[in-house]
């Protein structure tokens, strides 16, 4: 498919009767406000969120309450600010050298540059920095366990590095983020000998999966799009399963039409069961994940339907925040370690992304060595990190029971080595066996994870074995969905139901007669096996 430039542009649409496609305060305090924000005093946030420590200031909870008839965005909207905003951000082609004057508004629709490569979200840095580190770190910590539109929301806790042009009233979200980062203390114990091992569970999420975080970005920016009666008609994705059920969820709650493109019998039943419920136009198509993306391409270049997988830059802006939730959570500490599972290698750079922004605006100091974690069943990234990045080969992916990275051609390539090279990266990867076993060993700590993660985890204990992640060092691994999506490949492992898979750690039911002898037979075996060895 050619790109002439990549604005959306549809032959169909000139023939049929499709709209035409051709145009194409705030301030958090924990402590007192950082002095730059006087420069600003007509701030560039709104006040609903805001809460100030002077006493002359202070919050008054019956004054502010919401009004009887008001919902929270009403609610938004009276606090809103008049003030002009000073902030943008525009997509510029990825990784232009300093010469490249191509960009465009976010209100374009467009994917691609016009040599056909990538774009990302540039923001204004220059007008962020006017706010310092602190002021940013105590603003995103104010927004923390408020219901106030739409900052309750992880993601949009952070609307100022992502959309800062669009109005709250255009949002679509669940709320979604400010995730469990999950102290492994167990598992890091018994299976790493480490104490410092956290899991961030963005799979426990609206949707079950980190999907939701880019999502509510890119379905909020539609939602703009339909209301500045730009050609959307619908919005369409090619999926392993996560990102057409964030996609069908987001846009079933705007009531915008979702279109998702499945490859046939290779996504779990829960993750089907997902766009159905939610009304999307479901295609199961007879071929992979790239057959299906291959497909999305072509079709959203001939239809007024709105891409919305992550090579679209929008979704990297939303999931980029899980990034700064982290450092967030570890009160602006920055990790040692951030492991990543990796399939169309959109999220790693999105996790770069979120904290090199919080490196550059002051937030904090260095970045963390990130870590993209592939199943050697679908491993382009990690063959061509092996060949010293000489020579990138899209594989035929086969299957794997880390089955939403089943992912041979992935778009974000470019991405994925940009944030690997720039974070002193490494890429590893866990052969079926290997993420089984991970997710079970995972599993018995506690955890209920998906194989995805099981893939990451496989990734650390190579890197501890092989002592480049040392005992001491603060690591999170990210979780990317809901084990409960996954419950078919845990029943086949602990049933011992896989061919060629010695299912090391599987814990079966035992079938007992109904009798009580049985019962207790069985029961002081356990208990026996089970006594404190004296
Ligand atoms: C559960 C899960 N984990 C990891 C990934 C990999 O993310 P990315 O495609 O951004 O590399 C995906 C989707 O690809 C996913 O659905
Ligand atoms: N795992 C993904 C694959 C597509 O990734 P995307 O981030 O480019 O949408 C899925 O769940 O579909």
């Amino acid at each position: 498919m050619a790109y002439s430039c990549s604005l959306f542009h549809s032959s169909l649409a000139s023939k049929s009767n499709f709209p035409s496609l051709h145009h194409q305060n705030h301030r958090g305090f924990n402590r007192p406000a950082p002095t730059v924000i006087s420069c600003f005093s007509s701030s560039t946030f709104d006040s609903s969120s805001a809460t100030s420590s002077s006493s002359n200031n202070s919050p008054s909870p019956q004054k502010d309450r919401r009004h009887a008839d008001e919902n929270i965005r009403d609610e938004a909207r009276r606090h809103r600010s008049t003030a002009k905003n000073t902030l943008s951000a525009k997509y510029v082609p990825f990784n232009a050298g300093p010469d490249s004057t191509e960009s465009y508004s976010l209100d374009e629709i467009v994917y691609r540059s016009c040599s056909g490569g990538l774009l990302d979200v540039q923001h204004d840095m220059e007008a962020l920095r006017k706010f310092d580190g602190a002021y940013w770190r105590d603003l995103f910590d104010s927004r923390v366990g408020k219901t106030t539109w739409p900052y309750r929301s992880g993601v949009w806790s952070k609307k100022e590095w992502l959309l800062p042009e669009i109005d709250p009233d255009d949002i679509v979200s669940a709320f979604e983020g400010n995730s469990n980062l999950f102290w492994a203390e167990r598992f890091g114990k018994q299976f790493l000998g480490m104490d410092d091992l956290w899991v961030k569970h963005c799979g426990i999420s609206h949707t079950g999966s980190f999907k939701d975080l880019g999502m509510t970005v890119l379905v909020s920016q539609v939602n703009r799009l339909r209301k500045l009666k730009r050609p959307v008609v619908g919005v369409g994705c090619a999926s392993t399963g996560d990102t057409s059920a964030a996609l069908s969820a987001y846009c079933a709650a705007a009531g915008i039409p979702s279109i998702v493109f499945l490859p046939a019998n290779k996504i779990s039943i829960a993750q089907l069961v997902q766009p159905i419920a939610n009304g999307a136009f479901v295609l199961s198509i007879d071929t992979d994940f790239d057959g299906c993306m291959k497909l999305i391409r072509e079709v959203t270049s001939e239809l007024p339907i709105y891409l919305a997988n992550s090579l679209n830059s929008l979704r990297l802006e939303g999931q980029k925040t899980a990034a700064i939730e982290i450092l967030q959570q570890f009160n602006w500490q920055v990790p040692d370690w951030v492991i990543v599972p990796g399939g169309n290698l959109g999220n790693i750079y999105a996790f770069y992304k979120g904290f090199k922004m919080c490196q550059e605006l002051g937030l904090v100091d260095r970045i963390p060595r990130l870590v993209c974690a592939q199943a050697a069943n679908a491993n382009p990234l990690y063959m061509y990190y092996k060949s010293g990045w000489s020579e990138f080969k899209a594989v035929k992916a086969n299957t794997t029971f880390a089955s939403a990275i089943q992912i041979g051609d992935p778009v974000s390539i470019d991405r994925a080595v940009y944030a690997l090279k720039n974070s002193n990266g490494i890429v590893e990867e866990a052969t079926e066996d290997e993420l089984m076993d991970a997710m079970a060993q995972a599993d018995s700590t506690g955890m209920f994870i998906c194989p995805h993660t099981g893939v990451a985890l496989t990734a650390l204990m190579k890197l501890r074995n092989s002592g480049i992640i040392g005992a001491g060092v603060r690591t999170v691994v990210v979780s990317t969905a809901h084990g409960l999506k996954f419950t078919q490949s845990k029943v086949d492992y602990h049933s011992k139901e896989i061919p060629d898979m010695a299912c090391r750690f599987a814990n079966p039911p035992m079938q007992v007669k109904a009798d009580f002898g049985s019962v207790m037979d069985v029961l002081m075996k356990y208990l026996g096996d089970k006594a404190p060895k004296l």
